[in-house]
């Protein structure tokens, strides 16, 4: 991979659930140490563009390269080893073990720093180093969003895909889970923001891809995304 690659490439991705095509025609990049936003509608294909890259779903044409490999196909295990962590709608975190628990589980079997890591994500999330010894399932929807964000942030991924990780949220919160997807950005990675706060979002990124029934609507700088690309493609209320 040389300077000029992007991180991941996406060309003409496809994707259909059974017989009903869900995205089509679907190109984008992501440089290194970037943040792309993912803007749609409902039903517009976010997450299906997600679960595609993230291995969940296999597409069935076009191509993903990520960090200079063809990962088209991979299992999402592979795809998670190789750096690119997607963190899905809901709260991927194990419920019955404790706070601390799961973000060991988090860490590679070779984490050389475990307990380093560890307190790292403390120092991000002090809320969760409070709670350490707590199960999971007990904590609060949005410590538990923080947990899961924590857990990706163990690997030192290089590029994390957050699918609507303010979802449900209350407000003090939705500011905490963007400064933790600040301070991994800070940290190098890359970031994937699909949001429903889509001025956040665009504040946050540097560009945006707006998604309509399954195709790119528009592209461009996250600047360059004003209110009438917003009430275009999202509809008012979406955009506030
Ligand atoms: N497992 C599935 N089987 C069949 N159709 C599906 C499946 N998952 C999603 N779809 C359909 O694919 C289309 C895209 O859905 P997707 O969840 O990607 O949209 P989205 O943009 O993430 O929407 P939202 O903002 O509502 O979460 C929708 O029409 C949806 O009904």
């Amino acid at each position: 991979m040389n300077a000029s690659t992007p991180l991941l490439s996406v060309r003409d991705l496809q994707v259909h659930y059974g017989p009903a095509l869900a995205l089509s025609g679907v190109s984008l990049d992501v440089p290194e140490k970037s943040a792309l936003a993912v803007l749609g509608a409902n039903g517009a294909g976010k997450s299906t563009l997600a679960r595609a890259l993230s291995g969940l779903v296999p597409p069935t044409a076009g191509r993903v390269e990520f960090a200079g490999r063809d990962i088209t196909a991979a299992a999402p295990d592979a795809v998670r080893r190789s750096g690119l962590v997607h963190l899905p709608e809901g709260r991927g975190v194990f419920p019955g073990l404790t706070v601390q628990e799961n973000l060991r589980m988090a860490l590679t079997p070779a984490g050389a720093e475990r307990g380093g890591a560890i307190d790292r994500a403390f120092t991000i999330f002090p809320v969760l180093g409070e709670r350490r010894r707590q199960r999971a399932g007990t904590l609060s929807g949005g410590e538990q969003q923080m947990l899961s964000l924590a857990r990706a942030l163990m690997i030192t991924p290089r590029l994390v895909i957050a699918d609507e990780l303010s979802l449900g949220l209350a407000p003090r919160l939705v500011d905490v889970v963007f400064e933790g997807l600040e301070r991994a950005r800070a940290a190098g990675v890359a970031i994937i923001m699909i949001e429903q706060f889509a001025h956040r979002a665009l504040e946050f990124a540097d560009r945006c891809v707006v998604l309509q029934r399954g195709s790119v609507a528009w592209s461009g700088p996250a600047s360059g995304a004003g209110e009438e690309v917003l009430r275009h493609y999202l509809g008012e209320a979406e955009s506030a």
